[in-house]
C-alpha cells in the first residue's frame, strides 16, 4: 500500500480537489442523509498489528503467516467501527476500491467477536453472488478463524448437497449405547460451522430443505458485493434471511422476554436470546440485534436499493470525495483500431508482456468463447491461453482459474464471469476487447490488477467512434488520464497472414460445432417425443 508520504500527499491532492468536486458533484449528493456523512478512509493511516488494539494475539500469529504485517486503512477503519469504540452499533456500507483489502475488513472483527463464543451454532453469513467468489472469502476466514477454534462451511453447490450438508450440520453419533430416535433428529442436530460463506441458490436449498440448518444464532450478515447481488432477486434470499431473523427475535422474546443472555440447550437446542434495549438507535429493535455489513467498489446509493437490507443506523465508509475511485498505481491506455483488425492488436499487445499474467474481457460468454479459439488457432505464441465464462461447466472453469493462478497459463480470456472481487496474485494487465457499457464496470474489470498497492495497466481497444463515449465514462470516476498506446505497426504486418489462416480455422470449429449442437438438440428432441409416446401408450 502507500507510504504514510504518498498518503499525506494523497490527501493534499484530495484537499485542492475538493471544491473542484463538490461545485462537479452537486448533481449527484446521494439522496439518503447518511451517505453525506461518511467517514472517509482517506484520513485513516494504516496500522501495524502489534499496534492495533485488542488484537487477539492468536489471530496477530495467523495474519502473520499470510503475510500481513499491517491493516490497511479501509480494515483499520472498519475494525474502529466494530472492534474499537464503535462496537458494532451501526450496520457499515463500504465503499472502497477494488483490492483495497474489503475481505479482510469484515473477516477480522467477525473473527475476533466470535473467537469468546461458548458453544458451536452458526452465527456469520456471509453471501457472495458466484461460486469462485465465495471459495476465494472462505479461504481468508479459514487461514484465520481456526487459530480461534472457530469452523468455517462454505454453501455453494461445488458438492452434491448430501456432502455439503454432512459438512454444515453435525449428526448425533452411537454414545455409549446410546441410539438416537431417527424420527426426532432435530433435536440433536446442531451446526459444524461458525461461519458459513454462500452463494445465494444454494443457501435457499439449505433454508428451504436442509433438517437442522437454522438461522436463529445468526449475529452478523455480510453481503459483499451489494450492488450486484441486490441487482437480482436470487429466489427472493435476502428477504427471506431478513424475515427469518426477525421472526426468530420476535418468537424468543414473546418466549423469555426478560432475559438477557445465550441460554444453551433450552427446550433441547441452543437458543439466541437478542435483548430489547433502549441504546441509541436500538428503541424498539431486538438487541444485539443482527449486525449487516454491507461492501462494494462500487456501492448503489439508490435509496429503494439500499432499503431492501434493512439497515439499522447505518454509518458509509467511503474512500475519498470521489462515487467512484480507480486503484491509485492503476495505469490506463487506449489502443485505438478498427474493429476487424482487433484480434491483431490484441496478439500484438499480448505479446509486449512477455509471460505476464493478463486477462482480457469481452462483452459476452459467446465472443469469449470465440476470441479464445481464435487465439489459440494462432499457433506458437509464446504464452497459454485459456477460457473463463459462464459458458462453461464449473469444474471446468474452476480448472482454468486454478491453472491462472498457479502461472501455468499466463492469458485468461473472460466474460464478466471474472469482473468482480476475483484476486489473482500477479495479474499485471487488463485488457478491455470489448469497450465495458458502464464506468462500474470498467471499475471492477480494471480493479483485477493494482491489487493491494501494486500497479498495474488496463488497456482498452477502441473503434474511433467508441473513443469520445469511453473518455465520457471515465470522467466519471474522475479518471481524466487515460493515454493513447501505439502497438508497431511492423508487429501488426508480421502477424497478417497467421491472422487468416487462424480466420480459416475458427471459421470450421464454428461450424463444426454447431453443427454438434444442431445433432444434440435433434437427438434430445427425438428422445422426449419417444418418451411422449410411451406414455400416451400406457
Ligand atoms: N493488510 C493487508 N496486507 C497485505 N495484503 C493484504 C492485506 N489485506 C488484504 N491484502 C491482500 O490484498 C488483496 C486484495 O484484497 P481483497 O480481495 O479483500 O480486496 P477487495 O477490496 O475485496 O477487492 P474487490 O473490490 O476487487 O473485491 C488480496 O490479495 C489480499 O490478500
Amino acid at each position: 500500500m502507500q507510504t504514510g508520504r504518498e498518503r499525506e500527499r494523497e490527501r493534499e491532492r484530495e484537499r485542492e480537489r475538493a471544491p473542484e468536486q463538490n461545485q462537479k458533484q452537486k448533481k449527484s449528493v446521494p439522496v439518503l442523509p447518511w451517505m453525506r456523512s461518511p467517514i472517509d478512509v482517506i484520513l485513516i493511516d494504516e496500522c501495524p498489528l502489534n499496534l492495533l488494539p485488542f488484537l487477539d494475539p492468536r489471530l496477530e500469529v495467523a495474519l502473520q503467516k499470510m503475510g500481513i504485517t499491517s491493516l490497511f486503512p479501509v480494515q483499520v477503519g472498519v475494525w474502529q467501527e466494530t472492534i474499537g469504540p464503535g462496537s458494532f452499533e451501526r450496520d457499515l456500507c463500504i465503499n472502497s476500491p477494488t483490492g483495497s483489502g474489503k475481505t479482510l475488513a469484515y473477516a477480522l472483527p467477525i473473527v475476533q467477536m466470535l473467537s469468546t463464543r461458548a458453544v458451536r451454532c452458526l452465527r456469520a453469513l456471509v453471501v457472495l453472488p458466484t461460486r469462485d467468489l465465495a471459495l476465494q472469502v472462505k479461504e481468508v476466514f479459514s487461514a484465520i478463524a481456526p487459530a480461534v477454534g472457530l469452523s468455517v462451511g462454505l454453501a455453494v453447490g461445488q458438492s452434491s448437497i448430501a456432502d455439503e450438508i454432512s459438512e454444515l450440520i453435525k449428526r448425533p453419533k452411537l454414545e455409549a449405547g446410546i441410539c438416537y430416535d431417527p424420527e426426532a433428529p432435530l433435536l440433536h442436530l446442531q451446526s459444524s460451522v461458525d461461519i458459513l460463506v454462500a452463494t445465494p441458490g444454494r443457501l435457499m436449498d439449505h433454508i428451504n430443505s436442509t433438517k437442522g440448518f437454522t438461522l436463529e444464532h445468526l449475529s452478523y450478515l455480510v453481503v459483499d458485493e451489494t450492488d450486484r447481488l441486490l441487482r437480482e432477486a436470487y429466489q427472493s434470499w435476502l428477504p427471506t434471511v431478513l424475515q427469518l431473523m426477525r421472526s426468530s427475535d420476535g418468537d424468543l422474546r414473546s418466549l423469555f422476554p426478560h432475559t438477557s443472555t445465550f441460554l444453551p440447550s433450552t427446550f433441547g437446542s441452543l437458543k439466541t436470546i437478542r435483548r430489547s434495549g433502549v441504546e441509541r438507535g436500538f428503541k424498539g429493535k431486538a438487541y444485539p440485534r443482527l449486525v449487516k455489513m454491507v461492501l462494494s467498489a462500487t456501492l448503489t446509493q439508490d435509496p429503494s436499493k439500499l432499503a431492501q437490507l434493512d439497515l439499522h443506523h447505518p454509518l458509509l465508509l467511503t474512500t475519498g470525495q470521489r462515487r467512484y475511485r480507480l486503484p491509485e498505481r492503476l495505469e490506463s491506455f487506449q489502443l485505438i483500431c478498427e474493429s476487424k483488425l482487433k484480434p491483431l492488436y490484441l496478439v500484438a499487445l499480448l505479446q509486449t508482456f512477455q509471460g505476464e499474467k493478463c486477462i482480457v474481457f469481452t462483452s459476452s460468454v459467446e465472443s469469449t468463447h470465440r476470441l479464445c479459439t481464435l487465439l489459440n488457432f494462432f499457433g506458437n505464441l509464446q504464452f497459454k491461453i485459456k477460457e473463463y465464462s459462464g459458458l462453461q461447466r464449473q469444474s471446468i472453469r474452476s480448472k482454468a482459474l486454478k491453472a491462472f493462478r498457479a502461472g501455468d497459463i499466463q492469458v485468461l480470456v473472460s466474460s464478466d464471469a471474472m469482473t468482480r472481487g476475483m484476486d489473482v496474485e500477479g495479474v499485471i494487465n487488463v485488457i478491455n476487447y470489448d469497450i465495458p457499457a458502464y464506468i462500474k464496470t470498467y471499475i471492477h474489470r480494471a480493479g483485477r490488477t493494482a491489487r493491494a498497492g501494486q500497479a498495474g495497466r488496463c488497456f482498452t481497444l477502441l473503434r474511433k467512434d467508441e473513443v469520445k463515449r469511453f473518455k465520457k465514462m471515465l470522467q466519471k470516476a474522475d479518471h481524466n488520464s487515460c493515454l493513447v498506446y501505439s502497438v508497431p505497426s511492423d508487429s501488426i504486418e508480421l502477424l497478417r497472414s497467421v491472422y487468416t489462416s487462424a480466420l480459416e480455422k475458427l471459421k470450421e470449429s464454428v461450424e463444426s460445432e454447431s453443427y454438434k449442437k444442431h445433432k444434440i438438440k435433434l437427438k434430445s428432441s427425438r428422445m422426449v417425443k419417444r418418451k411422449e409416446l410411451n406414455n400416451s401408450k400406457v
